[in-house]
């Protein structure tokens, strides 16, 4: 049985609503667009307003091209993208329902929240993406992207270094591949997934590699992301400040210069070719509280640029995407970028070296993953601290090296100047 549920009720926010309501709704989305763009008085200087050159469909949506009046200044749509959103999300709701969706329902006194909560689930909120390149481009996606995806265990692929950071809006799993594209950035605003991701990273490693991977962990946000895995037996450094930072990288490097000399030696491309499967892997949340450290420095960008054929790998994190921040030489030699939710443009290029991020869906975890020719905007999987916990359960070791603190207590904290240290209790 299918019925279908007629919805007057706007799912659309009050401000495309209002944008949209002083001359009625159209009944497509590119009437909508021209009616949004008038009323918010989008137009160029003489009052002209903006002219569909074409309307076209990809796999997903649809996508309409416009040509801006001359001298329009594409800000407005920018900062205002929200607008455009509302606004085309009003509209009399139409949805099915049918026998699968009705099957888990309980006839009893919660029926009606029962219902309410199918219909909210079977509303769907359009979204839209938009890009400039001499022309407006405003992609608008049949189906929003989910929320949140729960991480689980079929995402893994064991014994292979491939770790899952995301899934499209086609239902694709993006993986990076550490032995493909061996080092990775990532970045974004404050509270938009980083530490998340990086814990789903170390624990796919530990779990994928229990035997080959080593990790160094460089935890500046005061240890947060990384003390939970400070006693697994895979764990080789683990610092909370920058003077101990430094200290590890040193030991690092040494390190690496003699597996890059065992492999270039030999004649081998790296690690891979060499047939060694030890990984070690340098993961660094917060690099901005290194920038002040130029020996720290130069060492991060010694590893990106020698670390590929040692099979010393770094993943390089940070919420201030500036230049100082993530030197030019580092990122030439790391091709591979994540990137959540920025606040402007020039952050997203220094990361992506191209704008979008910016654009992004207001959602942790919503990010653009770019490495070489390939690029994908992704929801990445969530992991839980009690899901990890349960995982690096059989490599906590009792009596760890060091005390399980990897780092002279009495460190100071005076160096450390962009993050807070908090405890997670
Ligand atoms: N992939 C995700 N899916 C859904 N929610 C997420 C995801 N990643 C993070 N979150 C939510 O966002 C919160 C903040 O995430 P996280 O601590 O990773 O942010 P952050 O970018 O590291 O922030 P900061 O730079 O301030 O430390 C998490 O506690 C969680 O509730």
């Amino acid at each position: 049985m299918i019925f279908e549920a007629v919805s007057t009720i706007a799912a659309a926010g009050l401000a495309g609503y209002s944008y949209l309501k002083s001359k009625g709704t159209g009944t497509s989305d590119s009437d909508k667009i021209q009616k949004i763009f008038a009323n918010a008085e989008w137009q160029g200087k003489k009052g002209e307003s903006i002219r569909l050159q074409r309307k076209q469909k990809f796999e997903g949506g649809y996508e309409y091209v416009y040509q801006l009046p001359l001298g329009f200044d594409r800000k407005k749509i920018e900062e205002k993208k929200y607008i455009l959103e509302d606004g085309l999300n009003v509209r009399n709701q139409s949805f099915e329902i049918n026998f699968s969706d009705l099957k888990d329902l309980k006839f009893n006194k919660t029926i009606v929240s029962q219902l309410k909560n199918l219909i909210k689930t079977k509303r769907k909120k359009k979204e839209i993406e938009v890009s400039f390149d001499g022309m407006l481009k405003i992609k608008i996606y049949d189906e929003p992207m989910p929320n949140i995806i729960e991480w689980r265990e079929s995402l893994l692929i064991p014994n292979s270094w491939s770790v899952p950071i995301g899934i499209t809006r086609k239902g694709d799993i993006v993986r990076h591949d550490f032995d493909n594209s061996k080092h990775l950035i990532v970045a974004g605003a404050t509270g938009y997934g980083k530490s998340v991701i990086l814990k789903l990273i170390v624990t796919t490693l530990i779990r994928q590699q229990p035997e080959t991977v080593t990790l160094s962990l460089i935890d500046l946000k005061g240890g947060s992301a990384f003390h939970r895995f400070k006693d697994c037996k895979q764990r080789k450094h683990y610092s909370r400040d920058p003077e101990t930072a430094e200290q590890v990288l040193k030991e690092v490097q040494n390190k690496m210069n003699h597996s890059f000399l065992k492999v270039v030696d030999k004649g081998y491309e790296d690690v891979k070719e060499a047939g060694i499967k030890e990984r070690h892997f340098i993961i660094i949340d917060e690099a901005a509280d290194l920038s002040d450290f130029p020996e720290s420095m130069k060492i991060i960008t010694d590893i990106a640029r020698r670390g590929r054929s040692a099979g010393y790998y770094l993943i390089f994190c940070t919420q201030y995407p500036t230049a100082q921040v993530i030197p030019s030489q580092t990122k030439r030699n790391i091709i591979a970028r994540l990137c959540y939710v920025v606040d402007t443009e020039t952050a997203s290029r220094v990361v992506l070296d191209e704008g979008g991020a910016e654009q992004l869906h207001d959602l942790p975890g919503r990010g653009i993953y770019k490495a070489g020719p390939k690029r994908y905007t992704l929801q990445s999987p969530f992991i839980s601290n009690k899901q990890i916990a349960s995982i690096i359960a059989p490599y906590i070791m009792e009596n760890p090296k060091d005390g399980g603190d990897g780092q002279k207590s009495s460190e100071t904290t005076k160096n450390r100047k962009h993050s807070l240290i908090l405890e997670e209790v």
